[in-house]
């Protein structure tokens, strides 16, 4: 029952009272990085898991420890098996008592996560009336002292959301054993149950609120009172995405001359074999026969040798060059292990964060990456070729990789990595190009 199903979930929260009155005397410090929940609103299939899970995406790329609450999934989990729409009539009593218990344990779970060490929570659950959305805003900013941020979805392009049930609600677990057309029809009657009581944020009544309506995916904003540094951050990135398919092209530079030797950084030209795969790629990227390809290379002559070949426009980005190994720079790994031994153990022991005397960390390089990521979201078909740390940044982001396993991912020399956008995540597929090069992957030291 959702009493029972309650108590084991608020158990794994649970916290002594004496640890409430730190936690609130903690937050009442923390009035700088108070933290911030963002709470979405809008009818089903207006892209607010979508919002959420890539805006957690980003947060988290950049260094903001971010979880997203799904009430969707509290339903789920304590009502085992989804029936049909009428779960959602809005007079159907029981259930509308269930699904506001599973909002209040969501609610709950997601202010204990800010009140230990979380810095921003997305509330991902419709919020679609005035009511509920004083709910929140009451809880969050009396129970706690948190900022609360309305991000609302309006859409009313029928093929936009016809393509979301599509994609993704005719996916979803609670239309596992049913067809498309069937999931579809049913999605779309339970959105008409949501209308009969939907009330949009009122910019009168509801103006002390801090909010951004976006009016069909991005095409237009109303952004209302920003509340801090946050909230800024998070409308720059929603004005800057998009949902128009297109398909991200990640390679290294063709191997280097010092890439033959093992040796780190510098600016070396092509070896004869990097040479090789600057034309094969331009054969490929031919053949792939993209409409309006851009390239972006670093500004080593490595990367932009590797691409003079290719019949497309080319840009050319600082922040695209390789990690800057400081004193390391010219060595090869053996060479550091002789000259320097403490700084590689520091290395292999903290590898994302461990930056080299007078050089870089993968951190540094996240921070300096971030206008091109940001840029990758605005634009649409590109090719980036880059250097192995860099790519293992760009990589990080799109597939959503934490910081131990980011600097370890594996970008072989000669392999062109293709990213597609789909539904919530992205599609990676590799293609080495059959061209020989060194393996320059130096894996995490097992004794660490
Ligand atoms: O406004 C929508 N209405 C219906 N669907 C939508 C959206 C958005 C969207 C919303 C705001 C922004 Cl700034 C960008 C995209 C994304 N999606 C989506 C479409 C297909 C699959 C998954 C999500
Ligand atoms: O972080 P890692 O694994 O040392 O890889 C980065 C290194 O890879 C290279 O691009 C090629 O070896 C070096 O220039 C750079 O220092």
């Amino acid at each position: 029952d959702i009493h029972a199903w309650r108590r084991h979930r608020s158990y794994t929260y649970q916290r002594n009272p004496l640890l409430f009155r730190r936690m609130s005397q903690a937050c009442r410090d923390r009035l700088v990085r108070t933290p911030t929940v963002i709470a979405m609103c809008g009818l089903p299939a207006r892209g607010k898991t979508y919002i959420s899970k890539k805006l957690a995406r980003y947060l988290q790329w950049i260094g903001i420890k971010t979880k997203v609450f799904n009430v969707g999934e509290y339903r789920r989990d304590a009502v085992k098996f989804y029936a049909d729409k009428d779960f959602f009539d809005p007079d159907n009593t029981e259930a509308v008592a269930v699904r506001n218990l599973c909002a209040q344990q969501a609610l709950e779970d997601m202010c204990n996560y800010l009140a230990y060490d979380g810095e921003v929570a997305i509330f991902d659950a419709t919020n679609t009336t005035r009511e509920r959305r004083q709910n929140i805003y009451e809880y969050c900013t009396q129970t706690f002292c948190f900022r609360v941020f309305f991000v609302e979805s309006i859409c009313d392009s029928s093929e936009i959301i016809e393509s979301n049930i599509r994609e993704v609600k005719s996916k979803s677990p609670d239309y596992k054993d049913v067809t498309a057309e069937e999931a579809v029809s049913d999605f779309l009657s339970r959105i008409q149950q949501y209308e009969r009581r939907y009330e949009t944020i009122n910019d009168k009544s509801e103006r002390n609120y801090s909010f951004i309506k976006i009016f069909n995916c991005g095409e237009r904003f109303l952004v209302h009172k920003i509340g801090g540094h946050m909230q800024s951050r998070v409308v720059y990135f929603l004005m800057n995405i998009h949902i128009l398919p297109r398909t991200i092209y990640l390679t290294r530079h063709g191997e280097s001359t010092l890439n033959q030797q093992y040796h780190l950084g510098g600016d070396p030209p092509l070896s004869t074999n990097g040479k090789l795969f600057a034309e094969a790629l331009a054969e490929y990227m031919a053949n792939e026969n993209i409409p309006d390809l851009i390239v972006w290379t670093s500004q080593m002559q490595r990367c932009v040798q590797t691409a003079a070949k290719i019949n497309a426009p080319k840009e050319q980005w600082k922040a695209l060059n390789e990690i800057n190994a400081g004193i390391c720079e010219g060595l090869t790994y053996m060479e550091m292990a002789e000259r320097f031994p403490d700084e590689l153990a520091a290395r292999d022991q903290s590898k994302f964060y461990y930056r080299y005397p007078g050089g870089e960390s993968y951190q540094d390089l996240v921070a300096r990456l971030e206008p091109v990521i940001m840029e990758l979201e605005r634009a649409e078909n590109v090719l980036v070729i880059c250097h192995q740390a860099v790519a293992r940044c760009i990589l990080g982001y799109f597939l959503n990789k934490d910081a131990d396993d980011l600097p370890y991912t594996e970008v072989p020399l000669h392999t062109i990595i293709k990213l597609t956008p789909v539904a919530y995540g992205c599609l990676m597929e590799c293609i080495p190009l059959p061209v020989e090069a060194v393996n320059t992957h130096r894996n995490k030291p097992t004794n660490c």
